[in-house]
């Protein structure tokens, strides 16, 4: 069990994925977790649904925090964290999940003799599988990054990233959802086409989503192999390949993540 005050400012998709995964797994004693959005409606929310300690203010949150989440648009992180900063003790972390917010811009705003993370995970952490890349500052010591990727491996997997590698990251884990809901609606589509009611249509389009995932995760088999077992001589599969082939699938993926990663770099340099 973590001993630390955890707060966080900011509370919606992503704050409410990591206040939850925390609570299931038990990590931290609901009490010691302090929220504050700016909408009140949502700490009351919070408070009865999870127990937690609503804040009246951004500056309470830091003041409380050994361990301070800005969980806010990227847009405004940086000012709601310079409100924040004179509030905040020595010693507490700071850990930023805003898209395109560089370690250095953060520094610029909370000081460079600032412990800060920057962090990206994945709305998947709603369902306690995220993705989250981990990325320290260098006054933050060992033990603590791994407290951190302990948090964030309590509603899926986190991994220590260098910042150069986190445009890669938005490209394939943070924003990678987006392009998989896509593949299934499509799958869906056509499944619906075939004659499956709906419904249906998308609850066997995600399980074959979720399984051939899990399979690439669990064998450590080359996604190529994978496919290639599917492929009977002259079966349906090898059809469907060469059309996708063919649309040029694998190319219109590549280009749409590069256009992702080149944006992440464009916010970064703002
Ligand atoms: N949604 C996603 O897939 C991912 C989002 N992120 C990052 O996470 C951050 C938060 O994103 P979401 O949770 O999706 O956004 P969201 O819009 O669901 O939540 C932001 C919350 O901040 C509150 N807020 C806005 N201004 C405030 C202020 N001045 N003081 C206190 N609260 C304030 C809003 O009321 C809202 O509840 C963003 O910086 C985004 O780049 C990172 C990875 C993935
Ligand atoms: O679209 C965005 O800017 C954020 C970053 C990763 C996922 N959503």
């Amino acid at each position: 069990m973590l001993e630390k005050k955890i707060g966080f400012i900011g509370c919606g998709n992503m704050s409410k994925a990591i206040i939850g995964g925390l609570i299931a797994g038990g990590q931290v004693d609901a009490a010691n977790i302090w929220v504050y959005d700016h909408k009140t409606e949502t700490n009351q929310a919070m408070a009865q649904q999870y127990g937690i300690t609503p804040a009246q203010s951004a500056e309470e949150v830091a003041r409380e925090a050994d361990i301070l989440f800005g969980a806010v648009k990227p847009n405004v992180i940086l000012k709601v964290l310079k409100d924040a900063a004179g509030a905040l003790n020595k010693e507490t972390l700071v850990v930023s999940i805003a898209a395109g917010v560089t370690l250095d811009a953060l520094a610029m705003t909370l000081g460079h003799d600032r412990k800060i993370v920057r962090a990206m995970p994945n709305t998947p952490a709603l369902v306690n599988e995220g993705m989250t890349s981990v990325t320290p500052n260098p006054l933050v010591t060992p033990e603590e990054v791994d407290e951190i990727v302990a948090i964030f491996n309590s509603f899926g997997k986190a991994a220590v990233v260098p910042e150069y590698l986190i445009h890669a990251v938005v490209g394939v884990s943070g924003s990678a959802p987006a392009y998989v809901f896509m593949f299934i609606e499509a799958m869906a589509d056509a499944a619906v086409l075939g004659g499956m009611p709906r419904a249906q249509a998308y609850e066997f389009a995600a399980q074959a989503v979720k399984g051939a995932a899990q399979m690439v995760l669990e064998t450590g088999k080359h996604p190529g192999e994978l496919k290639d077992m599917v492929c009977s001589p002259g079966g349906t599969t090898i059809e469907a390949v060469k059309v996708l082939e063919e649309k040029g699938l694998r190319s219109a993926v590549i280009a749409s993540m590069e256009a992702c990663m080149a944006r992440s770099e464009a916010l970064s340099k703002r």
